[in-house]
This record gives structure tokens, sequence and C-alpha cells, in this order.
């Protein structure tokens, strides 16, 4: 059983379905490539009735001083998500700007790239574990690209963690059974098309991490 972030909500009615449906953390993107970014505004007015115990996650890719703090001036975020190329530096930076836990995303293809969890593990606040992306992609997260889990297995990191990339309500069952993630992250997986996220599929999603 793992708890859920839902990723890249731009609409009431899919913030609604994802608490409704028992998610933990919500995910904003202030990336403008993105198609799921939203302005620090939209996503005040989207979080601004959430229960208790729901965290409102800022995903930013390599994010100037400036982008951060004209969003957190409209907009309370609990966690930062650097989901760019931020050094450890920056990742302290960014810590000691807004004074708020950071979770640094890394991505993994390969054996080769888990030192980093180690790395970053010493700086963040949290670890999101990412498929890395092609070096052609658009974007570098949110592309619906799983990584091998196996390579997880048995691995311990300093600080708590996230699995995300690729994830879908019909493969994070068996994700969390392999990696035992305490913690499923996920966008493109309920979603109809690019950026456009699905009730029927938040619902099904959490339920199936939770069971
Ligand atoms: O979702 C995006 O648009 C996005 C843009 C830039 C960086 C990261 C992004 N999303 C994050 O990517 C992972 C995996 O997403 P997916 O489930 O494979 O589509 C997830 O952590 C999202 O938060």
């Amino acid at each position: 059983m793992a708890e859920v972030k839902i990723c890249g909500l731009r609409e009431a009615a899919h913030v609604a379905a994802a608490v409704d449906a028992g998610a933990r953390y919500l995910g904003f993107v202030f990336y403008h490539k993105s198609p799921r970014a939203v302005t620090g505004a939209e996503a005040a007015s989207l979080s601004a009735d959430l229960p208790l115990g729901v965290a409102r996650v800022g995903l930013f890719v390599d994010p100037s001083d400036d982008l951060l703090h004209d969003v957190l001036s409209v907009m309370p975020l609990d966690i930062v998500q650097l989901h760019g190329h931020e050094t450890p530096d920056r990742v302290t930076e960014v810590k000691a700007l807004t004074g708020l836990p950071v979770m640094k995303a890394v991505g993994i293809s390969g054996p080769d790239d888990l030192s980093q969890l180690t790395d970053y593990g010493l700086v963040a606040d949290m670890l999101l574990v990412d498929a890395k992306p092609p070096k052609d992609a658009g974007l570098p997260g949110g592309n619906g690209l799983a990584f091998d889990w196996r390579l997880l297995v048995g691995r311990r990191w300093l600080r708590p963690w996230m699995l995300a990339g690729g994830l879908t309500p019909d493969n994070v069952a068996e994700a969390v059974r392999l990696t035992g993630a305490a913690v499923v992250d996920v966008s493109s997986g309920v979603e109809s098309g690019p950026g456009v996220k699905d009730s029927v599929r938040i619902a099904a999603f959490i339920a199936a991490a939770k069971a």
C-alpha cells in the first residue's frame, strides 16, 4: 500500500477527484513548456479548500529566484519539487530561499544513475526517483516513461522517496510490490491526452496504489 501524489492538476474537478479518492499530495506544474503548466494564481485557486493533510507540491524546472518568489507570493506550497538539472548547491539555495522542504527528482535509466540518489540525499529533504528522459524528449518529466524498477530492489537512501515514471492504474500495484515505494507519483498515466486529466483514471490509480 502506497500513498499517492497526483501531479499536473489544472482543473477543480480533477483536484476533487484526487482528494476524494485519498491522494496525499497534489502537484502543480510551474514550467511553461509543460501542457500541465498553471500560474501561481490558478494553483492557489485550485488548492484553496484542501482538507488538512493534503500537501501542495510545486513542480519547477531549473527555476529562477524570481519565479520561486512570484509563485510563493500568491500560492502557499508545502513542498518544492525540483525536476531539472539543479545541482546539490542549488537545492540548498532553494531550501534557504523558500524555507520549504525540497524534493529533488533524479532520472534513472541504469545502475550508474543510482549514486545521484545518495548525493542528493545529503541535501534534499525528499527524493523523487523518475525515469531518465530520452535526449529528444520535450520535457524532463511527465513523459509516461518507466524504468527498470528492479534497479531499486534492496536499495535504501538517506531520505524519504517517491517512485515516478510511467506509472498507470494497471502497473502501479506491481511497481509498489517490487520496489517497496511508500509513495508513488503519477501524471500522464491518469490522463486521456497530454495534460488532460481523467477523474476515472485518477480514482483507479489511487485505489490500485492503496490496495
Ligand atoms: O508533468 C509534467 O508536465 C512535467 C514537466 C516537467 C518535469 C516533470 C513533469 N512531471 C513529473 O514527471 C514525473 C513522471 O511523470 P509521468 O507519470 O511519467 O507522466 C512525475 O514526477 C511528474 O511529477
